[in-house]
């Protein structure tokens, strides 16, 4: 019983410290992006991640790749020998902060001399895919929402309605209008992304701008009004035909291509299974059977053509939440199975 208690309070005090310390970066977080003089000073002491037009810098350490996360001042000391005049520290934006409450940042150095940077900071600019590839394959705050961030105040230097420059606050959380007081937050697009399946047997589609072979779960935007199950209701009878019988929420992802998109991932079922393609938006849907997917899930690398010329039916990689969908579906049918 002693024992049994023990463990029951050791459990409650770990609980307790853990979710202490996620309340605490929570309300500096908070803190960080309402104050701008907070966060002015947090910026002498945080770090920093490193883009260049939106490409990750990544360093080589022995055989492995990260993004590394460069100090307040040692950026400093960089911006000073490669273009202190036309950047500074504050033209960053806030990410998030460490565990232990140091604010991390993420810049673009787009406007300073791309080789010059890569010099200074042993590193390598890198289109973002290729990079997350070379990291470890996943999609972390550093990429996902720097990218979209980045991006959403380089294409938000002017009201809308004004026509005015407008200003960033220093955390990046917001632009202002100083002439009609407009407030920008960065925006974001709810995406549904289903896999649809029919007894043992799930759908996946290609589209033309998809890379040859990729075939993936069915995506679309929400559009204004809808729930998120009206919206894959309709996405799957615009696309291919069919009424879907039941839906569940799997779970969600930020998505920062080609702007930044919440994707929202569900599980539903169709009771008839006959296709009717929408060729305007899909080139091709096809059910495919457990082991066929299970074979597609499980290759490393892009697969080479088949000898009459085609490729082998890939999905995407497991940074992307389509993957994990589909990997879910996998684990399901092998439990039904009992396999
Ligand atoms: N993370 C993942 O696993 C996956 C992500 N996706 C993403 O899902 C997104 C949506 O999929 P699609 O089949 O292209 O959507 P879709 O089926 O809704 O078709 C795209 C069309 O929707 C319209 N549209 C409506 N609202 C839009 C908005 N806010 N932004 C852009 N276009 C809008 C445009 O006319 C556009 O051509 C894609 O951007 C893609 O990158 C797609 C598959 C896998
Ligand atoms: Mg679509």
């Amino acid at each position: 019983m002693q024992k049994m208690l023990s463990a029951a309070v050791r459990h409650t005090a770990r609980s307790v410290r853990t979710c202490s310390s996620y309340v605490n970066q929570a309300r500096y977080v908070f803190d960080l992006k309402e104050n701008d003089d907070t966060c002015r000073q947090a910026l002498k002491s945080g770090s920093f991640y490193l883009f260049h037009n939106l490409s990750p810098l990544i360093r080589k350490s022995e055989n492995t790749f990260y993004t590394p996360a460069v100090s307040g001042p040692d950026l400093l000391q960089v911006l000073g020998s490669c273009g202190k005049d036309k950047l500074s520290l504050e033209d960053s934006v806030l990410l998030g902060c460490s565990e232990s409450c140091v604010a991390e940042f993420a810049l673009d150095l787009g406007s300073l001399e791309k080789s010059a940077i890569e010099q200074e900071l042993s590193g390598k600019f890198t289109e973002i895919r290729n990079a997350i590839a070379k990291i470890n394959g996943k999609m972390d705050a550093e990429n996902a929402s720097a990218r979209s961030l980045l991006q959403w105040h380089d294409s938000h230097q002017y009201c809308s309605k004004s026509g005015k420059p407008t200003t960033k606050n220093v955390s990046g959380s917001k632009r202002v209008c100083h002439v009609n007081g407009l407030i920008y937050y960065p925006q974001m697009s709810p995406v549904v992304i289903t896999l649809v399946s029919c007894k043992n047997r799930c759908l996946l589609a290609h589209q033309e701008n998809f890379p040859a072979g990729m075939y993936t779960a069915l995506a679309g935007y929400c559009e204004i009004g809808e729930t998120l199950e009206e919206t894959i209701r309709r996405e799957i009878a615009e696309e291919v035909g069919l009424v879907v019988d039941t839906v569940r929420y799997s779970g969600s992802q930020h998505w920062p291509f080609p702007g930044s998109s919440l994707m929202l991932a569900c599980q539903a079922t169709v009771k008839d299974d006959k296709l009717d393609i929408n060729r305007a938006e899909i080139e091709d849907a096809r059910w495919f059977t457990l082991e066929e997917v299970t074979e597609a899930l499980q290759m490393k690398t892009l697969p080479s053509k088949l000898p009459d010329g085609t490729l082998p039916v890939w999905v995407p990689p497991k940074f992307a939440i389509a993957h994990h969908l589909i990997q879910e579906w996998v684990q399901e049918q092998k439990a039904l199975n009992g396999s």
